[in-house]
């Protein structure tokens, strides 16, 4: 297993990498100071991490139109907006530590934005070099350009243009003809290493500094050394807003139109001595408020806060949130080890609550995001799937349900290893105490609550089937534009709910009509019936996949490049695809009662790797069968499907 783990996270694209530049990472190295070289190639690496993202595709953004197909366009729904929050937090350059069967494109982004960058570098090589490695260009020797390089001098058609400009200019000066020579050891450079000038510019300890350092990380001293008057304070430095819109409506212009505290970048969050957060960045924004990138300014710890919209509602719903964690970080799961976010403390700003947390990654829509919605490798979705099912294992044995499970609630811890952790318990509420009943984000809501029937754990399980699927696949299973379209694409891939969940359920009516003959068996409405019905504007559906039924579904998704090249590879794939049906089957169970819990899916072959044969059934349990009804006639049979407990 632990092999497995390796071969997930082993970075497939630095071996391309490294590949092209041969076993050596690229180091850029100063011939003039060895000892800079080190330095160098640190600063080297975070350019290259920062082009790198900045190469990120933009790939498919909600409701735009996108010249790749329109298909992958769709508006994802948090608990209450209908642009998802968590959009707003930017993709990291390196969620591209992934394996490579999960990040096809992001190797091959890589290596283009590795070739642009080496082809630069070669251009301006070109200014200075001859295509031998031996051979090195002659700047010129003239008392002019000695003073514009430390190089030994010349000058001729290859100087880069403002000193070629600088060139003509000197027109007394005779043309010289650059000359090349080999050049076998450094010596051979004649390096002119001036001498400290006599008036060069002092530091406030009168230590010498050069130009360089004088007008970049020195420039406050410069300044002060040029004008007493001078004085800087960080406090007078421009703000940048992180809060959109940005105009104070509220609280004493404190907060914007939609009650959010208006944030910048360098303002202190808390009064308190010991309770000061600087603020850095924005992380992610929701129904409920803002996510900050925050350093606290005692400890110089990097942490996220939350700060809560000032209005009552979202207040004493943050509230349950901070108790929910407060009792899973000390109680239920003190030593960390069932991936939980953990709560540091919580205080108020400004009438805003805000709640400290440890700062994750990048939540798992951004990580598809950043895949360009191609799914990740079964590998990958296995490592991720035990570890949510270890925390519902023990939400369930708490009697607690989180009620907003979605990949924007789950997070990377770190970008460098594949370990969860599930945040945003704003939602959660105890199994006894389920008193609202539109909850969940849209793609990821139970049938249960679509139809209005007492719900409890196990909505949880449903939406962890639609996440997994949607790992699998790029993009959600179930991209409902609307409750009915959302019960429609349910009832289209797996079937009608059991009779028992529509007769009961308050909100069946709304989507379904129960026809009155014999069999009072119950249909869906067309658009068009409930368009009439309610007066409403609905339009049909999207069709994101060709098929229709789950099986179809996965089983025809594109197979990896790198998988359909090897015939075993693909047979193995094939397999696992069958594993992985067969486990979402037991996750998106529409009936609530025979939906497995997480206990049960996790003794399943997806999960525990043992061999899968085609059929599983939780212990315990007996598998589905054809049993004659005794009211029937003579040789008709009839389906139950419900799963007998054994005990
Ligand atoms: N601890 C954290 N570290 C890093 N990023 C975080 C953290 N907590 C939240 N975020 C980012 O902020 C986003 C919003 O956070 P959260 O879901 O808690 O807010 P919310 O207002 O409750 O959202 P929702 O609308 O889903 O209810 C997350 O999707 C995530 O990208």
């Amino acid at each position: 297993m632990q092999e497995d783990n390796k071969s997930i996270w082993n970075p497939a694209f630095m071996k391309n990498v490294q590949q092209q530049q041969g076993s050596q990472p690229y180091v850029f190295r100063n011939p003039w100071n060895d000892s800079n070289s080190g330095s160098a190639s640190r600063s080297g690496a975070a350019a290259a991490s920062t082009t790198f993202s900045q190469q990120l595709p933009t790939t498919y953004e909600e409701g735009t139109q996108s010249a790749e197909g329109d298909e992958y366009q769709f508006r994802r729904r948090n608990s209450s907006l209908i642009v998802p929050p968590s959009r707003a937090a930017g993709p990291g350059p390196d969620a591209f530590l992934y394996g490579s069967q999960a990040f096809p494109q992001q190797n091959f982004q890589y290596s283009q934005d590795f070739h642009r960058r080496q082809s630069v570098a070669v251009a301006a090589s070109h200014l200075y070099s001859q295509p031998s490695s031996e051979a090195v260009f002659q700047p010129p020797t003239t008392p002019f350009h000695r003073k514009l390089s430390a190089y030994p001098v010349t000058a001729g058609s290859v100087l880069p243009p403002p000193l070629k400009q600088l060139r003509r200019q000197e027109n007394t000066l005779p043309l010289v003809i650059p000359q090349m020579r080999k050049v076998s050891s450094r010596q051979d450079l004649h390096p002119i290493v001036n001498p400290t000038p006599k008036y060069r510019r002092a530091s406030l300890n009168s230590k010498t500094v050069s130009p360089l350092i004088a007008l970049t990380e020195s420039l406050i001293t410069t300044y002060t050394l040029c004008s007493s008057e001078f004085s800087y304070q960080t406090s007078k430095n421009p703000k940048r807003v992180l809060t959109k819109p940005s105009e104070g409506k509220h609280n004493n212009g404190n907060d914007n139109v939609n009650s959010d505290y208006i944030l910048y970048v360098n303002d202190v969050l808390g009064v308190e001595q010991n309770r000061k957060y600087l603020v850095l960045d924005i992380l992610g924004q929701g129904t409920f408020g803002q996510v900050v990138k925050c350093q606290n300014l005692i400890t110089k710890e990097i942490l996220a806060v939350k700060v809560v919209k000032s209005k009552s509602e979202y207040l004493n719903q943050s509230i349950t949130e901070a108790k929910i964690l407060e009792l899973l970080n000390t109680k239920i799961d003190p030593l960390n080890e069932h991936h939980f976010l953990r709560m540091h403390e919580t205080f108020v700003h400004k009438n805003h609550l805000c709640l400290v947390f440890e700062l994750l990654s990048n939540n798992l829509y951004e990580l598809l995001k950043q895949n360009q919605f191609h799914g990740l490798s079964i590998n990958l979705i296995r490592t991720f799937a035990r570890q949510l099912l270890d925390s519902l294992c023990v939400l369930k044995d708490n009697k607690l349900i989180h009620c907003d499970l979605k990949p924007e609630n789950i997070l990377l811890v770190s970008l460098d290893r594949p370990d969860l952790k599930v945040i945003d318990f704003g939602s959660a509420c105890d199994e006894t105490r389920t008193i609202y009943t539109y909850i969940q984000s849209r793609f990821y809501r139970a049938p249960e609550v679509i139809l209005g029937i007492p719900y409890s754990t196990s909505i949880d399980m449903w939406s962890l089937g639609c996440i997994i699927a949607e790992l699998f696949l790029g993009i959600p299973i179930f991209p409902g534009s609307s409750e009915l379209n959302q019960i429609t694409r349910i009832v289209t891939t797996l079937g009608l709910p059991p009779t028992w969940m529509l007769d009961m359920g308050k909100n069946s009516t709304n989507f379904l009509l129960k026809s009155e003959g014999s069999g009072k068996s119950w249909r869906l409405k067309s658009v068009n019936e409930y368009n009439k019905e309610f007066q409403a504007q609905e339009q049909p559906g999207k069709q994101y996949f060709k098929w229709d039924k789950l099986d179809d579904i996965i089983k025809n998704y594109r197979i990896p490049k790198k998988i359909a090249n090897s015939p075993p590879l693909v047979e193995r794939e094939m397999h696992d695809r069958d594993c992985l049906t067969n486990f979402l089957k037991g996750l998106l169970n529409i009936n609530p009662l025979e939906r497995w819990t997480p206990q049960q899916a996790n003794m399943h072959p997806f999960i525990t790797q043992q061999p899968f044969t085609g059929e599983w059934y939780p212990p315990g349990t007996q598998p589905k069968r054809t049993i004659k009804h005794p009211s029937l006639q003579e040789g008709t049979t009839t389906e139950f499907n419900k799963l007998t407990i054994d005990d």
